[in-house]
């Protein structure tokens, strides 16, 4: 067979796939790469590799990149941009997580078996044609092309078909098409030990698909997060308006005063003439015929004679239509919380509906025989200090609180509980990590057809979480039950299933100089209670009772400390909540 060397590689991995929420497809990760990053290594060392779809700065620049004219018109048109010139070519799709090196080779040495095919295509198990899983005498392909006559937009891949081709049998063919397809691919894939909580985080984001967005009313919309731009709808301010106490003039002055005022909130009729000037407060809009306002201070006022004083500056106290934005202005861009500074902008610019996801709804449940919410404490029982306080966390994490419960630690109550819970985005499992519990949940998962996606971090507290997503796209985050474990967990990963189920663009960390890293920092991430000492620098507790959260009174922060950390080291802050 030819070496992949005389042959060159197209991927087409373009625009957003609508049945996964608008994600970019061949970013999302399987297993321990992308599914683009799969298709890249299947090719790797072929003589040129061409990846069509928008441009990604992430790729080595050896990798030949265009965009199909207009973008997002289908893989007819990306392979008519790649243009290849070598003289086989291997075309395949990026959402394709099983292909292999070998996959590539099966496809070129049944094209090379038989000289007269055009072309040699991958079915799948099912006998189905893989129109873009396909190795192509490259003359084949540009023939097929050319005859479309420049008409390759949106046109189903089989107008390529050409009627001398083989196929190869490929059992890798599964592609990913939809949040079940990603889902089953992701769950054959072995569940992460994250280095530190930040590759926690990543991982869990990266693994989960947004909700889907719907329209509110703005009131409705506070703790979600937009779906699309906040874009304003009138102009601010829509009118001129006075930005002082003072006069509206028209012309140079001096001016006669009219008896007219104009009050805030006055829409009659008055128009100035030229010469003539009336009373107006901050925030009326200007009569018809204003020139300008001048404010109280800049003017002497005798009878109806108006004048600008001799060292006034000569300046416009109004504001023009438009002066602020304009409408059509991005005041928000999609995957921006709707904090309350959102919400004030929505109203200037008369938009009165969003599009948002969210906000995310969370079922918590604390589990163990021997935990005990209230009553007093018979022989063995423990008192439940996180059950009380975690909807406050949750709600403090940006999420709401859509159900709670305690669990028995029963199999049939964890399987009850992840097939029960499904008006929730999110499921928070308090004390199942660890020991035979643990069985519980991961058990629990496992018939549930979860993914696992991170199976343990490498931090301290809160080695022993878990995080999976089962098939319906709900995350679960299985917090250890001792309590400082439980709650920086929460605080750590919480935000992160916000940010991929809701699309929110994840908020830069707060970070702070540590006073005494030389003192905490361990061999991995800690996270600590911390508060700012006068210096700025932020102090932490190094030893702290896990069992109980009398230890975080007093604390603003958790301090996430790496691995040694020196002295005035910046690290990231979780506020805790007031
Ligand atoms: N042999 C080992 N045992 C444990 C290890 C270990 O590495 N080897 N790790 C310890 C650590 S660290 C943690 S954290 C826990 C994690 O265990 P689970 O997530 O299964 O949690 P539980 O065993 O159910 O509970 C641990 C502890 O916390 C108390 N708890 C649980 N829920 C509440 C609540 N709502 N309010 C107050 N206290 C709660 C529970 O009674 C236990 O004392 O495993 C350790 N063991
Ligand atoms: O895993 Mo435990 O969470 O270290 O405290």
């Amino acid at each position: 067979m030819s070496t992949l060397t005389e042959v060159e590689a197209v991927i087409v991995a373009g625009g957003r796939a609508s049945r996964m929420g608008g994600v970019d497809k061949p970013a999302l990760e399987v297993g321990d790469r992308t599914m683009l990053g799969t298709a890249l290594a299947a090719v790797e060392g072929c003589a040129r590799v061409t990846v069509v779809g928008p441009h990604r700065d992430d790729l080595d620049p050896h990798i030949h990149q265009v965009q199909e004219s207009p973008a997002g018109t289908g893989p007819v048109a990306a392979l008519a941009a790649a243009d290849p010139t070598a003289d086989l070519v291997v075309t395949l799709a990026a959402d394709l997580p099983f292909i292999t090196p070998g996959t590539v080779v099966a496809l070129l040495e049944a094209l090379n078996s038989d000289a007269h095919a055009e072309a040699a295509f991958a079915v799948d198990t099912d006998g189905r044609l893989q129109f873009l899983l396909a190795a192509w005498r490259t003359p084949a392909l540009a023939a097929r092309l050319a005859a479309l006559g420049g008409d390759v937009a949106n046109r189903p891949m089989k107008v390529l078909l050409p009627e001398r081709h083989v196929t190869v049998p490929v059992p890798e063919t599964t592609d990913c098409d939809t949040p079940a397809d990603l889902h089953a691919a992701r769950r054959a894939h072995p569940g992460r030990i994250a280095a530190d909580p930040a590759e926690a985080r990543r991982l869990l984001r990266d693994a989960l698909l947004p909700v889907p967005s719907r329209v509110v009313p703005v009131a409705e919309a506070r703790g979600a997060t937009l779906a699309a731009a906040l874009v304003a709808a009138e102009a601010l301010p829509p009118v001129p308006t006075s930005a002082m106490d003072g006069f509206a003039v028209a012309g140079d002055g001096p001016w006669v005063l009219r008896t007219e005022i104009r009050y805030a909130g006055d829409g009659s009729a008055l128009t100035l003439r030229d010469g003539e000037a009336a009373r107006i407060a901050t925030g009326a809009h200007l009569p018809e015929g204003a020139t300008a306002v001048v404010r109280d201070e800049f003017v002497h006022v005798d009878g109806d004679r108006v004048t600008r004083l001799p060292d006034a500056p000569v300046r416009d106290d109004a504001r023009r239509r438009g002066e602020d934005w304009e409408p059509g202005k991005v005041l928000a861009q999609a995957g921006t919380p709707v904090a309350p500074a959102v919400a004030s902008a929505a109203a200037s610019g008369e938009v009165t509906r969003l599009e948002v996801r969210g906000p995310l709804r969370v079922h918590i449940v604390v589990t163990g025989d021997e935990i005990r919410r209230s009553g007093p404490l018979r022989p063995g029982q423990t008192r439940d200090s996180l059950g009380p306080v975690l909807p406050d966390l949750v709600r403090w994490c940006g999420a709401e609180v859509s159900g709670e419960g305690h669990l028995r630690d029963t199999a049939d109550g964890f399987d009850a509980l992840l097939s029960g819970t499904r008006d929730a985005d999110a499921v928070v499992i308090v004390g199942a990590t660890g020991g035979g519990a643990a069985d519980q949940l991961r058990g629990a998962l496992a018939r549930a057809g979860a993914h696992t996606v991170v199976e343990r971090v490498r931090c301290k507290p809160g080695g022993s979480q878990v995080a999976a997503v089962l098939p319906d796209g709900r995350a679960v985050l299985g917090l250890p039950g001792n309590p400082v474990a439980a709650v920086a967990t929460l605080l750590v990963m919480l935000p992160a299933i916000v940010d991929g189920r809701t699309g929110r663009i994840p908020p830069a960390p707060l970070l702070g100089p540590l006073a005494n890293a030389e003192e905490v920092a361990g061999d991995i991430t800690r996270l600590l209670p911390a508060r700012q000492g006068t210096d700025g620098r932020w102090l932490c507790d190094n030893a702290v009772r896990t069992s109980h959260l009398a230890g975080l009174i007093g604390r603003t922060a958790v301090a996430v400390v790496p691995p040694r950390a020196v002295d005035g080291d910046l690290v990231e802050l979780i506020p805790l909540p007031r």
